[in-house]
Protein backbone atom coordinates (compact mmCIF):
# COMPACT_ATOMS: atom_id res chain seq x y z
CA UNK A 1 0.00 0.00 0.00
CA UNK A 2 1.16 3.32 -1.00
CA UNK A 3 2.90 5.18 2.17
CA UNK A 4 2.77 8.80 2.76
CA UNK A 5 5.52 11.65 1.43
CA UNK A 6 5.16 11.25 -2.70
CA UNK A 7 8.19 9.41 -4.57
CA UNK A 8 7.64 11.28 -7.65
CA UNK A 9 5.68 14.71 -7.80
CA UNK A 10 5.07 16.25 -11.77
CA UNK A 11 4.11 19.95 -11.37
CA UNK A 12 3.14 21.37 -14.39
CA UNK A 13 5.01 19.77 -17.07
CA UNK A 14 5.13 21.52 -20.57
CA UNK A 15 7.43 20.42 -23.39
CA UNK A 16 7.24 22.03 -27.01
CA UNK A 17 8.45 20.83 -30.27
CA UNK A 18 8.75 23.99 -32.53
CA UNK A 19 5.22 25.51 -31.64
CA UNK A 20 3.59 22.31 -30.72
CA UNK A 21 3.13 21.76 -27.20
CA UNK A 22 3.54 17.96 -26.85
CA UNK A 23 2.76 17.79 -23.19
CA UNK A 24 1.03 20.53 -22.30
CA UNK A 25 0.90 21.68 -18.11
CA UNK A 26 0.53 18.08 -16.83
CA UNK A 27 1.03 17.20 -12.77
CA UNK A 28 0.96 14.10 -10.77
CA UNK A 29 2.10 12.70 -7.72
CA UNK A 30 3.06 9.24 -6.72
CA UNK A 31 3.40 7.42 -3.28
CA UNK A 32 5.61 4.30 -2.98
CA UNK A 33 4.49 1.20 -4.08
CA UNK A 34 1.90 3.08 -6.65
CA UNK A 35 1.47 2.43 -10.32
CA UNK A 36 0.79 5.07 -12.87
CA UNK A 37 -0.20 4.23 -16.20
CA UNK A 38 0.24 6.68 -19.06
CA UNK A 39 -2.37 5.56 -21.95
CA UNK A 40 -3.24 7.59 -24.56
CA UNK A 41 -3.51 7.48 -28.41
CA UNK A 42 -0.43 7.38 -30.95
CA UNK A 43 2.05 10.62 -30.26
CA UNK A 44 -0.28 12.03 -27.26
CA UNK A 45 3.11 12.69 -25.28
CA UNK A 46 3.51 9.56 -22.85
CA UNK A 47 7.02 8.68 -24.19
CA UNK A 48 7.69 12.43 -24.04
CA UNK A 49 6.24 12.78 -20.70
CA UNK A 50 8.13 9.40 -18.76
CA UNK A 51 11.69 10.77 -20.40
CA UNK A 52 11.02 14.00 -18.43
CA UNK A 53 10.93 12.18 -14.95
CA UNK A 54 14.77 10.64 -15.42
CA UNK A 55 15.78 13.72 -17.36
CA UNK A 56 16.35 12.20 -20.85
CA UNK A 57 14.54 15.38 -21.87
CA UNK A 58 13.88 18.51 -20.52
CA UNK A 59 10.69 19.80 -19.67
CA UNK A 60 10.13 23.90 -21.38
CA UNK A 61 8.39 24.47 -18.05
CA UNK A 62 7.38 22.67 -14.92
CA UNK A 63 9.33 20.58 -12.20
CA UNK A 64 9.78 16.83 -11.32
CA UNK A 65 10.85 16.22 -7.81
CA UNK A 66 12.11 12.81 -6.82
CA UNK A 67 12.21 11.95 -2.81
CA UNK A 68 11.66 15.97 -2.63
CA UNK A 69 14.35 16.86 -4.77
CA UNK A 70 14.58 18.72 -8.03
CA UNK A 71 15.93 16.44 -10.79
CA UNK A 72 17.72 19.07 -12.29
CA UNK A 73 19.79 19.44 -9.13
CA UNK A 74 21.29 15.75 -9.77
CA UNK A 75 23.43 14.55 -12.29
CA UNK A 76 21.37 13.05 -15.10
CA UNK A 77 23.87 9.68 -14.86
CA UNK A 78 23.50 9.17 -11.23
CA UNK A 79 19.84 10.46 -11.23
CA UNK A 80 19.19 7.31 -13.87
CA UNK A 81 21.43 4.86 -12.26
CA UNK A 82 19.15 4.46 -9.30
CA UNK A 83 15.58 4.33 -11.89
CA UNK A 84 14.73 1.58 -13.97
CA UNK A 85 14.39 1.99 -17.40
CA UNK A 86 12.62 -0.62 -20.06
CA UNK A 87 11.66 0.08 -23.32
CA UNK A 88 10.76 -1.74 -26.30
CA UNK A 89 13.38 -2.25 -28.60
CA UNK A 90 14.96 -3.53 -24.69
CA UNK A 91 18.85 -2.30 -25.58
CA UNK A 92 20.40 -5.28 -24.18
CA UNK A 93 24.16 -4.97 -24.78
CA UNK A 94 24.85 -7.64 -27.83
CA UNK A 95 28.66 -8.11 -27.02
CA UNK A 96 27.81 -9.13 -23.26
CA UNK A 97 26.15 -12.44 -21.93
CA UNK A 98 22.55 -12.56 -20.47
CA UNK A 99 24.14 -12.45 -16.93
CA UNK A 100 26.61 -9.53 -17.76
CA UNK A 101 23.78 -7.70 -19.21
CA UNK A 102 21.85 -7.87 -15.89
CA UNK A 103 24.68 -7.41 -13.82
CA UNK A 104 25.59 -3.62 -15.59
CA UNK A 105 23.92 -1.51 -13.20
CA UNK A 106 25.19 -3.15 -10.00
CA UNK A 107 28.65 -3.05 -11.23
CA UNK A 108 28.43 0.55 -12.04
CA UNK A 109 26.80 1.15 -8.76
CA UNK A 110 29.86 -0.52 -6.87
CA UNK A 111 27.83 -3.04 -5.64
CA UNK A 112 29.98 -6.34 -4.46
CA UNK A 113 30.85 -9.22 -6.92
CA UNK A 114 28.98 -12.33 -5.18
CA UNK A 115 25.96 -9.94 -4.46
CA UNK A 116 26.07 -8.72 -8.03
CA UNK A 117 26.16 -12.65 -8.53
CA UNK A 118 23.76 -13.59 -6.78
CA UNK A 119 21.02 -11.22 -7.28
CA UNK A 120 21.47 -11.91 -11.16
CA UNK A 121 20.91 -15.42 -10.80
CA UNK A 122 18.04 -14.74 -8.37
CA UNK A 123 16.09 -12.29 -11.50
CA UNK A 124 16.54 -14.74 -14.23
CA UNK A 125 15.14 -17.92 -12.19
CA UNK A 126 12.31 -15.32 -11.63
CA UNK A 127 11.81 -14.38 -14.73
CA UNK A 128 11.80 -18.09 -16.28
CA UNK A 129 15.33 -17.94 -17.61
CA UNK A 130 17.39 -20.55 -15.98
CA UNK A 131 20.51 -18.75 -15.15
CA UNK A 132 22.58 -22.15 -15.98
CA UNK A 133 20.86 -22.30 -19.51
CA UNK A 134 20.69 -18.88 -20.65
CA UNK A 135 23.09 -16.95 -18.25
CA UNK A 136 26.31 -17.50 -21.12
CA UNK A 137 24.23 -16.87 -24.21
CA UNK A 138 24.07 -13.55 -25.86
CA UNK A 139 21.02 -11.62 -26.68
CA UNK A 140 20.95 -12.88 -30.18
CA UNK A 141 20.85 -16.58 -29.52
CA UNK A 142 17.09 -15.67 -27.57
CA UNK A 143 13.49 -14.61 -28.70
CA UNK A 144 11.54 -11.46 -28.30
CA UNK A 145 10.00 -12.41 -25.26
CA UNK A 146 13.13 -13.92 -23.70
CA UNK A 147 14.97 -10.89 -24.55
CA UNK A 148 12.28 -8.14 -22.90
CA UNK A 149 12.83 -10.82 -19.61
CA UNK A 150 16.34 -9.94 -19.72
CA UNK A 151 15.43 -6.00 -19.97
CA UNK A 152 13.33 -6.12 -16.84
CA UNK A 153 15.42 -8.34 -15.02
CA UNK A 154 18.29 -5.57 -15.99
CA UNK A 155 16.06 -3.19 -15.09
CA UNK A 156 15.05 -4.56 -11.22
CA UNK A 157 18.93 -5.72 -10.69
CA UNK A 158 20.05 -2.97 -8.63
CA UNK A 159 16.70 -2.83 -7.12
CA UNK A 160 16.13 0.34 -8.05
CA UNK A 161 12.60 2.18 -6.15
CA UNK A 162 11.28 3.53 -9.76
CA UNK A 163 10.67 1.92 -12.58
CA UNK A 164 9.79 3.27 -15.70
CA UNK A 165 9.05 1.35 -18.44
CA UNK A 166 7.73 2.46 -22.12
CA UNK A 167 5.80 -0.08 -23.82
CA UNK A 168 7.73 -2.71 -22.36
CA UNK A 169 5.76 -5.80 -24.00
CA UNK A 170 4.99 -3.82 -26.73
CA UNK A 171 6.80 -5.96 -29.75
CA UNK A 172 5.29 -9.36 -28.37
CA UNK A 173 2.64 -11.30 -29.48
CA UNK A 174 -0.78 -11.57 -27.62
CA UNK A 175 -0.36 -14.27 -25.84
CA UNK A 176 3.69 -14.11 -24.47
CA UNK A 177 2.66 -10.42 -24.04
CA UNK A 178 -0.09 -11.62 -21.37
CA UNK A 179 1.94 -14.03 -19.54
CA UNK A 180 4.93 -11.54 -18.83
CA UNK A 181 2.42 -9.39 -18.24
CA UNK A 182 1.28 -11.88 -14.99
CA UNK A 183 5.14 -13.01 -14.22
CA UNK A 184 5.79 -8.74 -13.86
CA UNK A 185 2.30 -8.21 -11.80
CA UNK A 186 3.36 -10.63 -9.77
CA UNK A 187 7.25 -9.65 -9.04
CA UNK A 188 6.90 -9.69 -5.43
CA UNK A 189 9.80 -6.80 -5.23
CA UNK A 190 7.18 -4.31 -7.40
CA UNK A 191 4.36 -4.00 -4.71
CA UNK A 192 7.28 -1.88 -2.70
CA UNK A 193 8.61 0.18 -6.00
CA UNK A 194 6.79 2.84 -7.42
CA UNK A 195 6.22 2.73 -11.23
CA UNK A 196 5.65 4.66 -14.48
CA UNK A 197 4.58 2.32 -17.49
CA UNK A 198 3.24 3.61 -21.10
CA UNK A 199 1.50 2.09 -23.07
CA UNK A 200 -1.42 2.48 -25.35
CA UNK A 201 -3.27 -1.17 -24.68
CA UNK A 202 -6.47 -0.44 -22.42
CA UNK A 203 -6.62 -3.81 -21.26
CA UNK A 204 -2.97 -4.17 -20.44
CA UNK A 205 -3.44 -0.29 -18.44
CA UNK A 206 -6.25 -1.75 -16.57
CA UNK A 207 -4.19 -4.59 -15.98
CA UNK A 208 -1.23 -3.14 -14.18
CA UNK A 209 -2.59 0.75 -13.22
CA UNK A 210 -3.25 1.53 -9.59
CA UNK A 211 -4.02 4.50 -11.25
CA UNK A 212 -4.38 5.54 -14.81
CA UNK A 213 -3.24 8.83 -16.73
CA UNK A 214 -4.74 9.51 -19.74
CA UNK A 215 -3.77 12.10 -22.34
CA UNK A 216 -4.83 13.47 -25.21
CA UNK A 217 -2.72 15.88 -27.69
CA UNK A 218 -0.24 16.28 -24.87
CA UNK A 219 -3.17 17.59 -21.69
CA UNK A 220 -4.68 15.26 -19.24
CA UNK A 221 -7.79 14.14 -19.86
CA UNK A 222 -8.84 12.36 -16.34
CA UNK A 223 -6.04 11.07 -13.57
CA UNK A 224 -7.96 8.46 -11.57
CA UNK A 225 -8.40 4.95 -10.97
CA UNK A 226 -9.17 2.39 -13.99
CA UNK A 227 -12.81 2.16 -11.81
CA UNK A 228 -13.13 5.90 -11.83
CA UNK A 229 -12.08 6.18 -15.24
CA UNK A 230 -14.61 3.56 -16.35
CA UNK A 231 -17.63 4.97 -14.22
CA UNK A 232 -16.71 8.38 -13.58
CA UNK A 233 -15.48 9.66 -17.19
CA UNK A 234 -14.27 13.41 -16.46
CA UNK A 235 -15.33 14.18 -20.56
CA UNK A 236 -16.41 12.63 -23.70
CA UNK A 237 -13.07 11.98 -24.84
CA UNK A 238 -12.39 9.59 -21.88
CA UNK A 239 -15.64 7.91 -22.57
CA UNK A 240 -15.57 7.31 -25.93
CA UNK A 241 -11.51 6.16 -25.30
CA UNK A 242 -12.72 3.19 -23.62
CA UNK A 243 -16.06 2.33 -25.74
CA UNK A 244 -15.30 -0.48 -27.73
CA UNK A 245 -13.43 -2.33 -24.74
CA UNK A 246 -16.15 -1.26 -22.04
CA UNK A 247 -17.65 -4.65 -21.18
CA UNK A 248 -14.27 -6.27 -20.49
CA UNK A 249 -13.02 -3.70 -18.95
CA UNK A 250 -15.92 -4.07 -16.51
CA UNK A 251 -15.67 -7.63 -16.30
CA UNK A 252 -11.92 -6.69 -14.80
CA UNK A 253 -12.18 -3.82 -12.80
CA UNK A 254 -15.24 -4.76 -10.95
CA UNK A 255 -14.80 -7.48 -7.83
CA UNK A 256 -17.57 -9.78 -6.53
CA UNK A 257 -17.72 -7.97 -3.59
CA UNK A 258 -18.72 -4.41 -5.84
CA UNK A 259 -21.55 -6.58 -7.32
CA UNK A 260 -22.47 -8.93 -4.55
CA UNK A 261 -22.78 -6.46 -1.56
CA UNK A 262 -26.71 -7.93 -0.98
CA UNK A 263 -25.67 -11.74 -0.70
CA UNK A 264 -22.11 -11.14 0.55
CA UNK A 265 -23.47 -9.51 3.96
CA UNK A 266 -26.35 -11.55 4.34
CA UNK A 267 -26.68 -14.23 6.98
CA UNK A 268 -29.50 -16.49 5.43
CA UNK A 269 -27.48 -19.12 3.92
CA UNK A 270 -28.48 -22.60 3.84
CA UNK A 271 -25.07 -23.53 0.86
CA UNK A 272 -22.67 -24.80 3.93
CA UNK A 273 -24.20 -28.08 3.98
CA UNK A 274 -23.42 -28.15 0.34
CA UNK A 275 -20.17 -26.82 -0.08
CA UNK A 276 -16.92 -29.12 -0.57
CA UNK A 277 -13.82 -28.06 -1.30
CA UNK A 278 -11.98 -24.55 -1.88
CA UNK A 279 -10.82 -25.19 -5.09
CA UNK A 280 -13.45 -23.88 -6.60
CA UNK A 281 -13.52 -20.55 -3.99
CA UNK A 282 -12.92 -17.18 -4.84
CA UNK A 283 -12.33 -14.28 -2.66
CA UNK A 284 -14.96 -11.14 -2.49
CA UNK A 285 -12.06 -9.47 -3.68
CA UNK A 286 -11.90 -11.79 -7.14
CA UNK A 287 -13.20 -9.97 -10.33
CA UNK A 288 -15.98 -10.94 -12.19
CA UNK A 289 -13.39 -12.19 -14.87
CA UNK A 290 -11.72 -14.12 -12.72
CA UNK A 291 -15.29 -16.33 -11.10
CA UNK A 292 -16.17 -16.40 -15.10
CA UNK A 293 -12.47 -18.25 -16.02
CA UNK A 294 -13.36 -20.56 -12.95
CA UNK A 295 -17.15 -21.09 -14.28
CA UNK A 296 -15.21 -22.10 -17.43
CA UNK A 297 -13.17 -24.88 -16.05
CA UNK A 298 -14.27 -28.72 -16.22
CA UNK A 299 -13.44 -28.52 -12.73
CA UNK A 300 -16.28 -26.24 -12.00
CA UNK A 301 -19.19 -28.21 -9.31
CA UNK A 302 -21.97 -29.56 -10.69
CA UNK A 303 -24.39 -30.52 -8.14
CA UNK A 304 -26.50 -29.40 -5.25
CA UNK A 305 -27.13 -26.97 -4.53
CA UNK A 306 -27.46 -26.17 -8.23
CA UNK A 307 -27.51 -28.38 -11.46
CA UNK A 308 -25.35 -26.23 -13.43
CA UNK A 309 -21.90 -24.97 -13.26
CA UNK A 310 -21.06 -23.41 -9.74
CA UNK A 311 -18.44 -21.73 -8.09
CA UNK A 312 -18.21 -20.45 -4.36
CA UNK A 313 -17.92 -16.61 -2.99
CA UNK A 314 -15.74 -16.94 0.63
CA UNK A 315 -17.52 -14.83 3.24
CA UNK A 316 -16.07 -11.26 3.21
CA UNK A 317 -12.60 -11.21 5.87
CA UNK A 318 -15.28 -9.02 8.18
CA UNK A 319 -17.90 -11.70 8.12
CA UNK A 320 -15.76 -14.83 8.93
CA UNK A 321 -19.20 -16.28 10.85
CA UNK A 322 -20.81 -16.63 7.03
CA UNK A 323 -21.15 -19.83 5.16
CA UNK A 324 -19.45 -19.54 1.53
CA UNK A 325 -21.86 -18.26 -1.48
CA UNK A 326 -22.58 -20.83 -4.30
CA UNK A 327 -22.46 -18.47 -7.65
CA UNK A 328 -23.73 -19.75 -10.88
CA UNK A 329 -23.25 -17.98 -14.16
CA UNK A 330 -26.86 -16.59 -13.83
CA UNK A 331 -26.73 -15.26 -10.69
CA UNK A 332 -23.33 -13.52 -11.32
CA UNK A 333 -24.51 -12.09 -14.37
CA UNK A 334 -27.80 -11.04 -13.21
CA UNK A 335 -25.67 -9.16 -10.22
CA UNK A 336 -23.29 -7.90 -12.50
CA UNK A 337 -25.81 -6.27 -14.62
CA UNK A 338 -27.01 -4.51 -11.64
CA UNK A 339 -24.27 -3.24 -10.27
CA UNK A 340 -23.18 -1.97 -13.99
CA UNK A 341 -26.21 -0.02 -14.10
CA UNK A 342 -26.47 1.59 -10.34
CA UNK A 343 -22.89 2.42 -10.99
CA UNK A 344 -23.42 3.78 -14.28
CA UNK A 345 -26.50 5.75 -13.70
CA UNK A 346 -25.46 7.20 -10.26
N1 LIG B 1 12.50 14.73 -31.15
C1 LIG B 1 11.32 15.17 -31.60
N2 LIG B 1 11.24 16.19 -32.49
C2 LIG B 1 10.06 16.65 -32.94
N3 LIG B 1 8.86 16.15 -32.55
C3 LIG B 1 8.88 15.14 -31.68
C4 LIG B 1 10.09 14.60 -31.15
N4 LIG B 1 9.79 13.59 -30.29
C5 LIG B 1 8.45 13.49 -30.29
N5 LIG B 1 7.90 14.42 -31.11
C6 LIG B 1 6.46 14.62 -31.34
O1 LIG B 1 5.84 14.79 -30.09
C7 LIG B 1 4.57 14.16 -30.05
C8 LIG B 1 4.52 13.21 -28.87
O2 LIG B 1 5.43 12.13 -29.08
P1 LIG B 1 5.56 10.93 -28.03
O3 LIG B 1 6.58 10.00 -28.55
O4 LIG B 1 5.75 11.50 -26.69
O5 LIG B 1 4.10 10.31 -28.14
P2 LIG B 1 3.56 8.90 -27.62
O6 LIG B 1 2.23 9.17 -27.00
O7 LIG B 1 4.58 8.24 -26.77
O8 LIG B 1 3.37 8.14 -29.00
P3 LIG B 1 3.43 6.54 -29.36
O9 LIG B 1 2.34 5.87 -28.58
O10 LIG B 1 3.15 6.55 -30.83
O11 LIG B 1 4.80 6.08 -29.00
C9 LIG B 1 4.39 13.50 -31.39
O12 LIG B 1 3.59 14.34 -32.19
C10 LIG B 1 5.79 13.41 -31.95
O13 LIG B 1 5.78 13.49 -33.34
Amino acid sequence: MPQDAPVIEAHHLTRYYGAQAVVQDVSFTLQAGETLVLLGPSGCGKTTLLRMLNRLIEPDAGTVTINGQDVRQQQPEQLRRGIGYVIQQVGLLPHYTVAENVAVVPQLLGHPAAQVAARTEELLRRLHLPPERYGRQYPHQLSGGQQQRVGLARALAADPPIILLDEPFGALDPITRASIRREFRELPELRRKTVVLVTHDVTEAFELADRILLLNAGQTQQLGTPHELLFRPANDFVRQFFEAERLGLQLRTLRLADVLTDELSSSQSNSINHYQSDTNTLPPSATIQAALELLSQPSATHGPPAPEPMVWVSAPGNRPDLAPRPLTYASLMTAFGRAVQQLSTV
